[in-house]
């Protein structure tokens, strides 16, 4: 039998009491969600606008990226195995590049920007504003869920002269074809993590698989880019991932859920029908983050006071453990594991 993620899926637009409700079960139960892209949030145009952008950013000679790279601030570019995301695990850097942008300042971005792509800073900086409206939705409705309010939400509000110590990132992610880059059966795309944030969005396209997530009995299912229901939409549905700052705030009864992308599915029984490993894969990334000092205290609910982690929990996500802390002290901590190097360079 084919493992599946049993990930529901579903549309934003229907009584809010009701999708806050299933958003809340689903973020509890899978940590991942699928929101049906109708087309409001995002236009087909808008999403192949962005992928069409990500080609020309990976396509800019190596010289102009590597102007841009990446540094201890998040923004920038890295190239192949420049970033391990399962540190403890992993023998060689993820088989992937990747282009970080930080925050927009009225249009422009405030990090150095490859020149072939110049001319579309303002279409990176309204991309990223849409994927900060979606988020801070979500962040509402699961607020809304628990009981706790806009909480969620206004933690996220962005005051124009804090912009800098708020580290949201819209990420651009290339995955060369599998047959360029030799690697060991073992070898991982990008190895298993949480994300950092505290929503994350995830934009595949169609016939791109790979993604994984590690279910609760610790085998790891495919996240099918359209799941069954979601074929004729105008667009496949935006992923969503709980990330480690939810987690904190709802003393692990949020699952910031680990994943990892795998060049061929690791049994034959995980691949998914019409969507081969074996192109280019290409994935767009928004992690939402408040402001730096903000508390990962849990937040006042029932619903959080009366969960009880089990042991499995906490042994698949670390992070979920509580810890008080700030938002940007995690950031900063989850950023050394990844990369290392970068920041043992600067000392
Ligand atoms: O490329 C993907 O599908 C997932 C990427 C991811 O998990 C990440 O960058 O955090
Ligand atoms: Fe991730």
């Amino acid at each position: 039998m084919a493992a599946t993620s049993h990930i529901p899926i579903i549309d934003l637009s229907g009584d809010q009491a009701d999708v806050a409700r299933q958003l809340v079960n689903a973020a509890e139960e899978h940590g991942f969600i699928y929101i049906r892209n109708l087309g409001k949030d995002f236009t087909p145009l808008d999403i192949d606008e962005a992928f069409y952008m990500s080609q020309k950013i990976f396509d800019a000679p190596l010289e102009e990226k590597k102007r841009c790279s990446i540094q201890t601030n998040n923004r920038g570019w890295t190239g192949m195995h420049s970033e391990t995301l399962d540190p403890k695990t992993q023998q060689i850097g993820d088989y992937k590049e990747a282009f970080n942008f930080g925050p927009f300042i009225r249009g422009r971005a405030q990090q150095p920007i490859p020149d072939s792509v110049s001319q579309y800073e303002l279409r990176f900086n309204d991309f990223a504003d849409s994927c900060h409206a979606l988020c801070r939705k979500i962040l509402y409705l699961l607020g809304l869920g628990l009981g706790v309010g806009d909480f969620f939400s206004s933690a996220h509000i962005i005051p124009e002269e804090l912009m800098e110590s708020f580290h949201s990132i819209l990420r651009f992610l290339r995955y060369p074809p599998p047959s360029s880059t030799p690697h060991s059966s073992d070898d991982v795309r990008a190895g298993a993590h949480s994300d950092y944030g505290s929503v994350t969005l995830l934009f595949r396209l169609k016939g791109q698989a790979g993604l994984e997530i590690l279910k609760k009995d610790n085998t790891w299912a495919p996240v099918p880019v359209c799941p069954a229901g979601t074929e004729n939409d105008p667009s496949p549905p935006i992923l969503i991932n709980i990330g480690d700052l939810l987690s904190y705030w709802t003393n692990g009864l949020f699952r910031s859920t680990v994943h990892r992308v795998v060049f061929t599915p690791n049994q034959g029984d995980n691949r998914v029908s019409g969507e081969p490993c074996d192109g280019p894969r290409y994935s767009i990334a928004f992690f939402c983050h408040p402001e730096g000092s903000t508390k990962l205290e849990p937040v006042p609910s029932d619903r959080v006071k009366n969960f009880k982690a089990t042991g499995d929990a906490v042994e698949a996500n670390p992070y979920s453990e509580r810890k008080t802390m700030t938002a940007g002290e995690h950031l900063d901590m989850r950023l050394r594991a990844t990369y290392g190097n970068l920041y043992d360079e600067k000392k």
